[in-house]
């Protein structure tokens, strides 16, 4: 039998459950499909987890640098088996919470792998269900390598869930996943290579940052070395990973796969429902609604859509397909301002345009850049690392970029997207009172000299 919904949304995550609440809340009649349990990457396997086992790694390091400055630091370490089972006592309620809330809110639940059978017609384990509009919200999947031995790589939700951490640990490739696991795994007593296969890691972040980050990383015992990984080997030790370069093979105990997500869609037999997708994702327009199939919209990391794919920007997709779902296709998605943060420690952080970005649209600035490790706020805090490089567009005073490295980097990186996205510029920014002494407070000092 076939059951019939107003709107039927693909994916429990960011973008999926938003889009479900508001249309129900506007007395549309809602089911909400999952393979997997409810909640999606962010809340189950990405941004929550992984902040909770960051957070001890930042915690240890304050207590390690302030060791002998009043705090004995002798006893500090991190005993994994518990920080997991901290983990889990905080992620493991949440599937059941999210399906209560669907049920409260009167929005049908199913379980299982949702597939195409018509332009609006679904298959979920022998249920049949057909919407009057389909959200596409099946968020992403580590990418497919083509390498020799791919089969032995653990994603990151295998890392998520180590019972015991592994002596020796190497991450392929050089962006946010790799990073913030190796500065975790590290400061947890494994031993840790990065190899990453472009110049430098972490592309969307300022070069000169991301060279101190690998600086810091090396003093961590971690090294970040520049290596295409073309094969993982299986023998009686362990691993071996091979790369093009001169360097290896490195041994390990454990290789995560920290080299790109792509668009989730190989399930959803999109061709059923004339749905179009290519490399980065469903082919929408700019109010994500399917090119080629009306009935049809996508959010959140499966769209083939501007912006990165964070957290945020999953959010902003939601409110814009809520948006058209409801009033027909009043609103286009817009160009925003997106603040990201790499959580290792030091932690570093970034917001609208890089130098390069600047430079190719032939904007005039100036740079404000500094290294603030002898500021007082941070040696009260014996941090190693603090820098930061500001552009500001000349003449005028507008805030084009904010790049931040060090303690309060992951807080004061919001002011300056608040600072973009309102248009505050450099003066009026410099003539607010933020409370002192506090991360905050130091806005004040990086944009008066330089
Ligand atoms: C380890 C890690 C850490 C991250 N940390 C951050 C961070 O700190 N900050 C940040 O902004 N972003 C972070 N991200 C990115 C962020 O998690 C994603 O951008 C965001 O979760 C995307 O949300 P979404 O709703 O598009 O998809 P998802 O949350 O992935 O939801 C998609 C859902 O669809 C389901 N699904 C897939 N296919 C089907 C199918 N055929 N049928 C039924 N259901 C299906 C999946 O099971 C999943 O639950 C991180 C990602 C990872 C992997
Ligand atoms: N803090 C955060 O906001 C956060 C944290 C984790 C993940 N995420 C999101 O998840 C996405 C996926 O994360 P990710 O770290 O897997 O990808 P990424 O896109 O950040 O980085 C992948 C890196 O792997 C390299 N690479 C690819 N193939 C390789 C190979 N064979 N050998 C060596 N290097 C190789 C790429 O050149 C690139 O530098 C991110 O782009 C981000 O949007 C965000």
């Amino acid at each position: 039998m076939q059951k019939h919904y107003d709107l039927v949304v693909l994916g429990t995550g960011v973008a999926g459950s938003s889009v479900a609440k508001r249309c129900r809340e506007a007395g549309w009649k809602v089911a909400v499909v999952d393979s997997r349990p409810f909640g999606g990457t962010c809340a189950l396997r990405g941004c929550t987890p992984k902040k909770v086992l960051v957070q001890a790694g930042e915690l240890l390091d304050r207590w390690r640098h302030l060791a002998g400055k009043g705090l004995r630091a002798e006893e500090a370490r991190i005993d994994w088996p518990e920080l997991m089972r901290f983990k889990r006592s905080l992620i493991e309620p949440l599937p059941a919470a999210r399906e209560a809330e669907y049920a409260e809110a009167g929005i049908e639940s199913y379980h299982g792998v949702a597939r195409f059978v018509g332009a609006t017609a679904l298959e979920v384990e022998g249920a049949h269900l057909q919407g009057e509009k389909v959200l596409i919200a099946t968020g992403s999947r580590p990418a497919t390598l083509g390498i020799e031995g791919e089969e032995h790589l653990a994603s990151s939700d295998d890392f998520l869930e180590l019972g015991t951490l592994p002596r020796r640990i190497v991450f392929v490739g050089g962006g946010y996943i790799s990073m913030e696991f190796a500065h975790l795994a590290a400061r947890a007593g494994s031993q840790v290579h990065v190899l990453h296969q472009d110049e430098r890691p972490l592309a969307p972040f300022d070069p000169d940052l991301v060279d101190r980050l690998i600086e810091a990383t090396r003093e961590l015992g971690a090294l970040c070395l520049c290596h295409k990984v073309k094969a993982i080997e299986k023998t009686a030790q362990g691993l071996l990973v091979h790369t093009d370069g001169d360097g290896g093979p490195y041994a390990a105990d454990l290789v995560v796969h920290g080299a790109s997500r792509v668009p989730n869609v190989e399930a959803l037999d999109l061709d059923g429902a004339g749905v179009e997708a290519g490399k980065k994702g469903i082919k929408v327009n700019a109010h994500l609604q399917s090119v080629s199939n009306p009935a049809v919209y996508a959010a959140g990391d499966v769209a083939d859509a501007p912006g990165p794919q964070l957290t945020p920007v999953a959010g902003l997709h939601a409110e814009t397909v809520a948006e058209n779902l409801l009033k027909g296709n009043t609103r286009s998605l817009e160009q925003a301002v997106f603040a990201s943060t790499v959580f290792t420690v030091p932690a570093l952080a970034g917001v609208g345009l890089l130098e390069e970005q600047a430079q190719a649209q032939g904007l005039h600035y100036r740079v404000l850049q500094a290294d603030h490790r002898d500021r007082l706020a941070v040696r009260s805090l014996a941090a190693p690392y603090a820098a930061h490089k500001i552009l500001v567009e000349e003449p005028g005073g507008r805030i084009l970029g904010a790049h931040l490295l060090g303690p309060f980097a992951t807080e004061i990186i919001n002011v300056f997207a608040l600072a973009i996205q309102a248009q505050v510029d450099i003066d009026q920014l410099r003539a607010t009172h933020f409370a002192y002494p506090t991360g905050s407070s130091e806005i004040f000092a990086m944009l008066s000299k330089g």
